[in-house]
C-alpha cells in the first residue's frame, strides 16, 4: 500500500518508528517530515501529506502530533480526506468500517510504539462496510467544495 506519513516535532519519534515499521512491512512510504525534533508547525507537514491522499496519489495517510488533534484538523480541511484521531484499535477499525477514513492521526505524546503499530495495522487492514455507511459518507463528500 502507498502511505504518506508526516508529523511535527511532538510526533517525530513515533512517526520515525512507524515509517520504518511500515517500510519493513513492505509498504511504499512517503515520509514528508518533519525530519528532527526541532519545533515546527504541524500544518506545514500535515497538509502536504493529506493532499497526497486527497489527490489519490497514495492510498492512506498517517499523521502524528502531540495529541493527534492538530494534524486531524488540518487533514480534514483537504478535499477528499476523512481523518480520524484513533486512540485504540477499535477506533481504527470503526473509522474504516463506518467512515471510510483515509487518514489516521495519532498522539505522539500518549501512544507507545507498540500501541501505534497495532492501531495503524488495524487502520490499513480494515475494509469499509459500505451499505448505509456509504450513503452517509456520500453526504459528507457532497458537503465539500469542488476540488
Ligand atoms: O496540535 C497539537 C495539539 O492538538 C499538537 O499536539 C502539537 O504537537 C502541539 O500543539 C505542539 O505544541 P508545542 O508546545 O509547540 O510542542
Amino acid at each position: 500500500m502507498k502511505i504518506a506519513i508526516a508529523s511535527d516535532h511532538a510526533g517525530f519519534a513515533l512517526k520515525s518508528h512507524l515509517a520504518a515499521a511500515l517500510a519493513a512491512a513492505g509498504h511504499d512510504v512517503a515520509d514528508l517530515g518533519t525530519d528532527g525534533p526541532d519545533s515546527v508547525d504541524y500544518p506545514q507537514f500535515a497538509e502536504p501529506a493529506a493532499e497526497l491522499v486527497g489527490r489519490g496519489e497514495v492510498d492512506r495517510g498517517v499523521l502524528v502530533c502531540g495529541s493527534g488533534n492538530g494534524v486531524a484538523i488540518v487533514a480534514n480541511k483537504v478535499h477528499g480526506v476523512r481523518a480520524v484521531n484513533a486512540h485504540d484499535v477499535e477506533e481504527a477499525e470503526m473509522c474504516r468500517r463506518h467512515n471510510d477514513a483515509n487518514v489516521v492521526t495519532l498522539s505522539g505524546a500518549r501512544l507507545t510504539p507498540d500501541a501505534a503499530d497495532a492501531i495503524v495495522a488495524a487502520f490499513l487492514a480494515t475494509d469499509f462496510d459500505g451499505g448505509r455507511h456509504a450513503r452517509r459518507v456520500n453526504q459528507i463528500t457532497a458537503m465539500e467544495t469542488p476540488a
